[in-house]
């Protein structure tokens, strides 16, 4: 971390932004505190000053609490994700970084920045400035530990939650190492595109001399809705995705499927759930030579309405036995045939995934676009590998998609309050 970055000094900011400089503050200070073997986080509070100079207080998401905010709250229309690896040695390091990225995404979520654009002429500004003005968007920042992150460099191997195993390879699997895995992940999902990446972007300053970004992606159109206010989106397929999702609403499924509870091995993780993300990317070129009761069979719905093939309606239920002339009304290789829960001892999952295009495939002239899945869960073990394995063996849809990037990531449950960072009980 530059010590530049975090001496807003006098000068140009004067009283017109004390809280931005406080902030830089208290970050600094609790730096300070931890590396002198300080066991707490000061983090700046707002002001009354910092209050009136911050956006109005809508299109806001709440970021402490008890479950992290970017699982069951509303899907975003945007996402900025990126993967990080640590570079430091020292795990004082890592906390201090945690804990100044939590009163970063206190104050981002907020509408506010992570300190002062005027500081001084003569050093760099601490906040990059792009969001100056900008309401929050209902910016969510998720943060996630990745399986590496519990190797021998920071005496961390026995606090590794069994469920946090590396993904096994998988049937179909074309991943490449440069777009999958990382110590450490973050999320951001704003309905402004700059929001989310202003967040991303200045949690890689902050993380200077601490931790790199390994890898990242930016998603536009959410492919899943996770709350019943939000209508179905589509995917780039043109077909409804998230129809049978768990939503925000479901808080019997979300404590079977997605928030880790007492069965954990871990502690720490109690409140916390597993994200698992891969970069799917979709021979759309292909897929568009496709007839639509083609389409229709590898998913076994509807393209308009959305509807299963055994029915009439979105949400009509999906009625796997049905039969016509002998053979199953929905294909027995079709997606939501391969995915539903009859097929996986029960299991599902919450889908959170977004659209991405990052252009043509320079060897071939082809667009570069798909779907970046994301889905939380209590044990990807258990859920997405059964899953993915099974859809990876026979699954319609294989024919027009690649698996081109994979990561698995523990987020601990929400950070409670100021002075509270992810996963601080991890490291106590
Ligand atoms: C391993 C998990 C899954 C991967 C990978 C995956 C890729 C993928 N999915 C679509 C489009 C749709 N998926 C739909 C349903 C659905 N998909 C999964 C899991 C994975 N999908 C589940 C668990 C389900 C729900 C099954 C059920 O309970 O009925 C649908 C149907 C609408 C819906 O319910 O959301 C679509 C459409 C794409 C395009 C894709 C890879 C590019
Ligand atoms: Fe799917």
């Amino acid at each position: 971390m530059n010590d530049d970055a975090h001496d807003a000094g006098p000068g140009r900011d004067g009283p017109r932004n004390p809280s931005r400089r406080r902030f830089l503050g208290g970050a600094a200070g609790a730096a300070g505190a931890l590396a002198a073997g300080g066991v707490g986080f000061g983090v700046a509070r707002a002001t009354e000053s910092e209050a009136a100079a911050a956006p109005a207080a809508t299109h806001r998401v709440p970021f402490y609490g008890r479950h992290q905010a970017g699982i069951a709250t509303p899907a975003q229309d945007r996402l900025a994700f990126a993967a990080f690896d640590i570079t430091a040695v020292d795990v004082q390091d890592v906390q201090v970084m945690l804990g100044t990225w939590a009163a970063a995404a206190s104050q981002l979520t907020k509408g506010l920045q992570v300190g002062a654009v005027e500081v001084s002429p003569d050093r760099p500004p601490i906040d990059t400035g792009e969001a100056l003005g900008l309401s929050p968007a209902n910016l969510t920042i998720t943060v996630g530990f990745g399986p590496s992150l519990f190797d021998d460099r920071f005496g961390l191997a026995a606090k590794r939650p069994a469920a946090l195993a590396p993904i096994p390879a998988l049937p179909g699997d074309t991943l490449d190492p440069q777009r999958s895995g990382g110590d450490l992940c973050v999320q951001a999902c704003a309905d402004d595109p700059q929001v989310a990446f202003h967040a991303i972007r200045n949690f890689a300053r902050l993380a200077r001399g601490t931790a790199v970004m390994r890898w990242s992606q930016l998603g536009f159109g959410r492919t899943s809705s996770t709350s019943r206010s939000q209508d179905t989106p589509r995917n780039l397929m043109g077909f409804k995705d998230g129809t049978n999702n768990i939503k925000d609403e479901d808080t019997d499924e979300l404590d079977r499927f997605v928030w880790v509870g007492r069965e954990t091995d871990q502690p720490w993780m109690r409140g916390g759930s597993y994200v698992v993300a891969r970069r799917i990317r979709m021979l759309i070129e292909s897929w568009d030579t496709d007839f639509l009761s083609d389409q229709e069979k590898v998913f076994g719905r509807y393209k308009d309405s959305g509807a299963p093939l055994t029915g009439k309606h979105e949400f009509d239920t999906v009625r796997l036995a049905a039969a016509r002339a002998g053979k199953p009304v929905i294909d027995a290789n079709a997606h939501i045939r391969l995915a539903a829960p009859e097929s996986n001892g029960g299991k599902k999952l919450l889908r959170r995934g977004y659209s991405y295009t990052d252009g043509i495939d320079p060897d071939t002239g082809l667009l570069d676009a798909g779907l970046f899945f994301i889905a939380f869960q209590q044990d990807p073990r258990t859920q997405f590998v059964p899953i993915q394995r099974r859809l990876g063996g026979s699954d319609l849809l294989n024919e027009y998609i690649r698996h081109t990037g994979s990561g698995v990531w523990a987020c601990p449950p929400g950070v409670s309050a100021a002075g509270d960072w992810w996963g601080k009980s991890l490291f106590g």
